[in-house]
């Protein structure tokens, strides 16, 4: 191997967002140390507790600081690759790939995400696909079986044209980015037909899933379905394409269906527990070094992203530290300004930028590749004890469980040398043993192994455990991007995959692996673990949030003040107001719109209060042992359904989950017209133009949610969601007048 660079990190020049930033906290903490002199003097409760969430606001800004400080950029140098690893010496690499559920998760994207995947430019006899369906359903087997199919003319179609959207719907929706622009009879011809098998194949799998007794018998490949439920079935392994054995490069990647098996009295553990077993299985029929895993939504915008990611794995110096490479979300059916604020675009180039230049970015839990001996728990090379290298055979039983077929491989990919691909009838067998419930009892799976348990966050908690470790990560930023999925559809979807963000990220901060932990007892760098706690603070980040929200209006109710006062009023302004410009200004450098900032902004309040405030009471009453995780999968449609031109209003539900933003807008409301129609007793220090600006602040944040109280059917908060906040809000205005009673 020639020493060629194969990437490189370039710092971002950021002076100017430095010096705003450092600003902004300088006057954050000249602010923060006005109240505490004051308080000598004059200590009210709304101050305090300004006070207090104030400080955890500044604590945060240092953290955004500390983590946007030196952003970086990786750029990686694919067509120097061969010069350093001759093509046919390329590692081979399994694509994991995860669905659950065949309604929330329709086949047809599951399939499309595989057939971008079997479309890769790589050579086709390193891949192996693994495709686990968490819902055991025929539907989705049969599914896979059809696109096999069709991926024997599609996948040697795409090539032969290098076409760059490998997943038919994808490519069908948008022709416009085809070959070329002047496409010739023949590609024109060849298109059509693939349209026509497409329309064949989406149709059958439509069908199929509409009524499946009807078009899927029971038997012959299908009868392990027999009897099976979604939560209660014996392990299910088929291997679909096979036929690339003797190495030529022309054929289709592998490609074998996965359902792990399931009984009601073992934890299955999610999606943790299926990337585990993925992995055990893939480990047994092709154990290739390293291994993509993606969501099944997200499928291959860029089909020589394996290229680009081995340029970091195999540069010289990526070779010994980096542990995975990240590509991130982005979505090809986000809606126009993003007015769920879900498609994080700002997030992704500010923050996880940001930490590119530290000790690289987040798992983000799709659109990554993993190295398998890190998977495997192993620490990089250069920290590691001689004697360590080599694991004994009792340590390897306890780590990888009883399958002695299955340790033996995986003691190949522990000690990097793991290339032999082997014959899978051969180890079938062994396969459905190592995806059985029972298998992982007394290892270390889910411990030190593979994906940790315990979090609905695996992904957080798997990427900690591995910086904590001393790897590092990088980003894989090519062009063009490498995945795109699916954002979720709606605000009901939104607040659900928010609420079940929040109470994951609150348990892996509270659990073995936080940060805090990870500095203190690990390799897990500080300011590395400042950025996992801009992350991992969400759910923490909804209290202030809803007490400071809560503030104005009671100051208002009360005809208190919890602002400054004087000359630090103005202070107080100047922030909000430089602190706004600025996000705008960072919006608007990076090609979105004013729209986009304000539904984002706006989106920046009404998450913490309603998502993540629920989402930390449900990982508080987790962790106290009161009830189980339940875990939603976030809904995936196909692009046509989002269209729609309603699609960008808010529409609710009866879940709790609005209780807490109906309950302030209430407050507000009802502290505006008390200031209005001066029902509040005089006093000197009363709230003035600053609490009622807060206040319409707040209103015109939650306007969404005012017009939710007089919108009709989907778009209308529901009666009895209104109704507990009525109540709630007026036992907040009876305690605020009360409290000013016994004060007098
Ligand atoms: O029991 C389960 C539950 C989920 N999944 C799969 O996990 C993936 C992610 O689930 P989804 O409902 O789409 O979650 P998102 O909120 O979109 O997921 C984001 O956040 C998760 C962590 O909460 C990460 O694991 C995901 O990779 C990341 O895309 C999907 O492919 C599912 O099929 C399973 O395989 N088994
Ligand atoms: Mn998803």
């Amino acid at each position: 191997m020639e020493d060629v660079q194969l990437y490189e990190r370039i710092r971002l020049k950021c002076t100017f967002q430095r010096l705003i930033d450092s600003f902004i906290f300088i006057l954050l903490l000249l602010l923060l140390s006005h109240r505490l002199i004051t308080f000598s003097t004059h200590f009210t409760l709304p101050c305090f507790l300004g006070f207090l969430c104030e400080s955890w606001f500044t604590f945060n800004w240092f953290i955004i600081l500390s983590t946007k400080w030196a952003r970086a950029r990786v750029n990686t140098f694919h067509h120097s690759l061969s010069q350093r690893v001759p093509m046919a010496e390329l590692p081979a690499v399994d694509l994991l790939v995860t669905t659950a559920d065949p309604v929330r998760e329709p086949p047809i994207i599951a399939v499309n995400t595989v057939l971008s995947l079997l479309a890769l430019d790589y050579p086709t006899h390193k891949l192996a696909c693994y495709v686990s369906d968490d819902g055991c359903s025929p539907v989705t087997f049969y599914a896979l079986l059809e696109a096999s199919r069709f991926a024997k003319l599609w996948v040697p179609f795409c090539k032969k044209y290098n076409v760059q959207l490998r997943a038919p719907l994808r490519f069908f929706s948008d022709e416009s980015t085809g070959a070329n622009s002047q496409p010739s009879p023949e590609f024109t011809q060849d298109c059509l037909r693939m349209k026509e098998e497409y329309k064949k194949l989406s149709c059958k799998i439509e069908e199929a899933s509409r009524e499946p007794e009807r078009i899927i018998k029971l038997e012959g490949e299908f009868g392990a379905f027999m009897n099976a439920k979604r939560r209660n079935h014996k392990a299910i392994i088929k291997v679909i394409i096979w036929e690339n054995e003797a190495g030529q490069s022309d054929g289709l990647p592998h490609l074998i269906y996965v359902s792990r098996e399931k009984r009601p009295q073992h934890p299955h553990h999610h999606k943790a527990g299926a990337m585990n077993a993925l992995t055990r299985v893939s480990g047994l029929m092709s154990n290739a070094p390293y291994m993509l895993n993606v969501d099944c939504d997200m499928m291959v915008n860029n089909p020589k992203i394996v290229e680009h990611a081995m340029c970091i794995f195999l540069d010289p110096k990526g070779y010994k530290e980096v542990a995975f490479v990240q590509s991130f979300q982005q979505f090809h059916d986000g809606l126009k300004d993003d007015p769920f604020g879900n498609q994080l675009v700002a997030a992704s180039v500010y923050v996880l930028a940001g930490l590119a230049g530290l000790q690289g970015p987040f798992y983000c839990g799709t659109n990554c590749f993993h190295r398998r001996k890190v998977i495997y728990g192993r620490s990089p090379d250069a920290i590691l004890p001689e004697n360590q290298e080599k694991l004994s055979n009792r340590e390897l039983e306890q780590r990888f469980g009883s399958s002695k077929e299955f340790v033996k491989l995986a003691a190949q990919a522990w000690e990097d040398n793991s290339s032999d691909v082997i014959n899978p009838s051969t180890s079938l067998e062994s396969a459905i043993e190592v995806s059985s419930c029972e298998y992982e009892y007394g290892t270390a799976w889910g411990k030190q192994v593979g994906w940790l348990y315990g979090s609905l966050a695996e992904d957080q908690q798997t990427g900690l455990s591995i910086h904590r470790r001393g790897w590092r990560s990088e980003c894989c930023m090519p062009e063009p991007i490498a995945f795109t999925g699916c954002a979720p559809g709606g605000l009901i979807s939104t607040m659900a995959q928010q609420k079940r963000w929040a109470s994951g990220l609150l348990r892996v901060l509270l659990g073995p692996q936080s940060p805090y932990l990870g500095l203190l007892f690990g390799k897990l760098q500080f300011r590395q673990c400042l950025g996992y706690l801009w992350l991992l603070h969400w759910g923490l980040h909804a209290f202030p949030e809803i007490c400071y929200a809560a503030l104005p209006a009671y100051c208002l109710l009360t005809n208190s003040t919890f602002l400054p006062k004087g000359r630090w009023l103005w202070v107080f302004a100047i922030v909000f107001v430089i602190y706004n410009i600025y996000s705008v200004i960072e919006y608007l450098a990076i090609g979105l719109s004013l729209r986009t900032w304000w539904n984002n902004h706006r989106m920046r309040r009404i998450t913490p209060m309603n998502a993540w405030f629920m989402g930390s009471l449900s990982g508080i009453v987790e962790m106290l042992g009161i009830s189980n995780s339940v875990l939603d999968i976030t809904q995936k449609e196909a692009p046509s359904s989002s269209s729609d031109t309603d699609a960008g209003r808010f529409s609710f539900d009866e879940s709790a989950m609005f209780v807490p933003g109906t309950t302030i807008l209430l407050l507000h409301l009802s502290g505006l017209v008390m200031k209005l129609v001066r029902l509040d007793p005089a006093s000197e220090n009363g709230s003035g133009v600053g609490e009622v600006l807060c206040s319409v602040y707040v209103v015109v944040c939650f306007w969404p949610f005012l017009k939710g109280l007089f919108g009709k059917a989907q778009y209308g908060i529901p009666m009895s969601t209104i109704f507990k906040s009525a109540l709630l809000a007026f036992l907040f205005v009876q305690f605020s007048r009360s409290s000013i009673a016994t004060t007098n």
